[in-house]
């Protein structure tokens, strides 16, 4: 299918499966449900915002950092782009008025810390003050990391266009950026857009959504970031669905069974319309691409120390004052600085709000740390094993790259229903009370098991769908010769450990840190000896997370235990 066909999983069906519940007379949403969506900024998009998010900061002021970001592709391809930054002002936040300013901020700022430590030949372990100075106080406004989430590059990272009649050979490429001065007297500079708006703002049609920003500026690039925007809208008309079940079953309500039973099959059409819009991945973006050239850049900075970063990133807020020892102060580099060491995970759609809110409602629960373990990659055997046993759950850890909002809604549905355990828990009781009476499971039970189960089914279908993205965009990729002009891509120009290497060995250099950097995105490390491809079983070496946790086997965890999670009553 080509990208400017209509969606199957359009706006036509987010308006079809809500006018489809409309219809039901028990199905409005109460107004207690609409306030809570409200409070927790939940919108008709679901975790994405209600409207496009903004394009350009309004105050000249920022003009520095929007005509930096303008040309971030380019300057990172040029190799020059840490020398702009190191020159860029110290600029303070205290001009930015509105949410939207912070966040518009947070994206520029996660931009350029990620651009900053893997945009050069080597990784900075260093962070300089006109970035590291304003990113901290942006991402303490927001309760967010200092380093790019999938908030920076997913959720406020789009625009929404008109219909692509005129592009219609496919994919948008990244639109020039705005700035301040070319905008600053439009009207709509506020509302975040200058190109023509859509006549509805509908981030469900892929062939209507642009990036604002890539590291890469590559077609491969917006597609990856936008296939999750449109999954996020597709997904947002179930949440009240959900939690009008949730609170149903909570408050005991005579008819929370059908309730529930027909919710559990609205979220089975989602899931279904969402892990569609998934699969179109394939359509744009290109996995050499990815694994090369822009996964390299989602990198965090926790468990990098195959790659450089044995400390994190220092976030360096300038010169020590005379005298030694004050605290907050360090010896880097040689020079005594003010800042702090910090290692956070990397930009992951693992933090996307909409699958946990799926997990929660249903009540899949998630126990392994997958590979987020700084510091126990080199352990091994019972050690190894206790070490993940510390560790917090992948799952929960994550929430914590989760706008503050969204993490506190996820917190509250967790306990709706009848406490932790979502609707397993109470399809759970209502199985074991009809075992206690001695009887079978009457009509309306048995349609809301089988409809639990087949929510789960569909959702395990969804991972399924997940692990293949995963094993041709890193799996395979990781196991196939760099091509060249991705080891020149990468390196930037002066790259490389110097001259004295020549031919075969810097070729070869350059291919292992390319592919360590490739694998290093969420802690992951390519492990050379032994081992089994555990997609299609062949010999090869094994990706595994630096917690010991290999990847694919933690991908597989997550799916099976959605699939348990549906083995209620048998
Ligand atoms: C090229 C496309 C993709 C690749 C290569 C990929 C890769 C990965 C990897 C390596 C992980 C392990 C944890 C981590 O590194 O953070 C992961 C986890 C995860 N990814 Fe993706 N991903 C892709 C697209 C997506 C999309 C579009 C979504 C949807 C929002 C998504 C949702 C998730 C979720 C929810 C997890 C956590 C594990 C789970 O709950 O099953 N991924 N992904």
């Amino acid at each position: 299918m080509s990208s400017c066909e209509p969606l199957p999983t359009s706006a036509a069906s987010k308006q079809k499966a809500s006018s489809e519940s409309e219809s039901d007379s028990d199905s409005s949403f109460p107004d207690h449900i609409q306030s809570l969506l409200n409070k927790y900024d939940v919108t008709t998009n679901g975790f994405l915002p209600e409207g496009p998010p903004l394009e350009v900061l309004p105050d000249e002021y920022y003009a520095p950092w929007e005509e930096l970001i303008g040309r971030l592709p380019e300057s990172l391809d040029a190799g020059t782009f840490r020398e702009e930054a190191d020159r860029l002002p110290i600029l303070e936040t205290d001009r930015l008025k509105t949410e939207g300013e912070w966040r518009r901020a947070y994206v520029v700022l996660c931009f350029f810390a990620h651009g900053y430590i893997w945009g050069g030949s080597r990784p900075s372990e260093i962070l300089p003050p006109p970035i590291s100075i304003p990113l901290l106080a942006v991402s303490s406004h927001l309760d967010l990391p200092p380093i790019a989430t999938y908030a920076s590059l997913n959720l406020w990272n789009f625009r929404c266009v008109p219909p692509p009649s005129s592009y219609l050979s496919g994919l948008l490429p990244p639109s020039p950026p705005l700035t301040p001065a070319s905008s600053s007297s439009s009207p709509s500079l506020t509302s975040g857009s200058q190109q023509p708006t859509c006549a509805k703002f509908d981030p469900t049609d892929l062939s209507r959504l642009q990036t604002l920003h890539t590291f890469t500026g590559t077609p491969s690039e917006s597609w990856f970031y936008l296939v999750s925007v449109a999954m996020e809208a597709q997904g947002a008309y179930i949440i009240p669905t959900m939690l009008r079940a949730l609170q149903a079953i909570g408050q005991r309500s005579e008819n929370w069974k059908e309730t529930t039973t027909k919710a559990l099959r609205e979220l089975v059409k989602c899931v279904d319309a969402v892990g569609e819009l998934l699969e179109r991945m394939y359509e744009g973006c290109e996995p050499m691409v990815f694994y090369h050239r822009i996964r390299p850049f989602l990198a965090g900075s926790k468990g990098m120390s195959a790659v450089g970063l044995p400390k994190g990133v220092f976030y360096d807020l300038g010169p020590a004052a005379e005298g030694l020892g004050e605290e907050g102060e360090e010896r880097v580099q040689g020079e005594r600085r003010k800042g702090k060491w910090m290692a956070y995970r990397g930009g992951s759609n693992g933090q996307s709000s909409l699958i946990q809110f799926w997990d929660l409602v249903l009540g899949v629960e998630h126990v392994s740390a997958g590979n987020s373990s700084p510091h126990s990659g080199s352990g091994s055997g019972s050690g190894k094993k206790k070490e993940q046993q510390k560790l917090k759950p992948f799952h929960e850890e994550v929430r914590e790259y989760m706008p503050l909002k969204h993490r506190q809604f996820l917190s509250l549905v967790s306990k709706m229903g009848r406490g932790k355990g979502g609707i397993r828990k109470a399809v759970m009781e209502m199985v074991e009370a009809a075992e206690q009476e001695g009887r079978e499971l009457d009509g309306k039970e048995s349609e809301l098991q089988k409809a639990f189960q087949d929510a789960t089914r569909a959702l395990a279908g969804f991972r399924n769908k997940h692990l293949q993205i995963v094993a041709r965009y890193i799996v395979i990729p990781s196991r196939q010769a760099v091509p060249e002009g991705m080891v020149r891509k990468m390196m930037g120009r002066g790259g490389g450990r110097g001259s004295d290497m020549e031919g075969k060995e810097r070729k070869e250099e350059q291919r292992e840190r390319v592919v360590n950097l490739a694998t290093a995105s969420s802690g992951l490390q390519l492990r050379k000896e032994g081992g089994k491809e555990d997609v299609k079983e062949r010999a090869g070496p094994e990706l595994t997370g630096t917690g010991g946790t290999a990847l694919l086997p933690f991908l597989k965890q997550t799916r099976d235990e959605t699939l348990k999670a549906g083995e209620v009553g048998r």
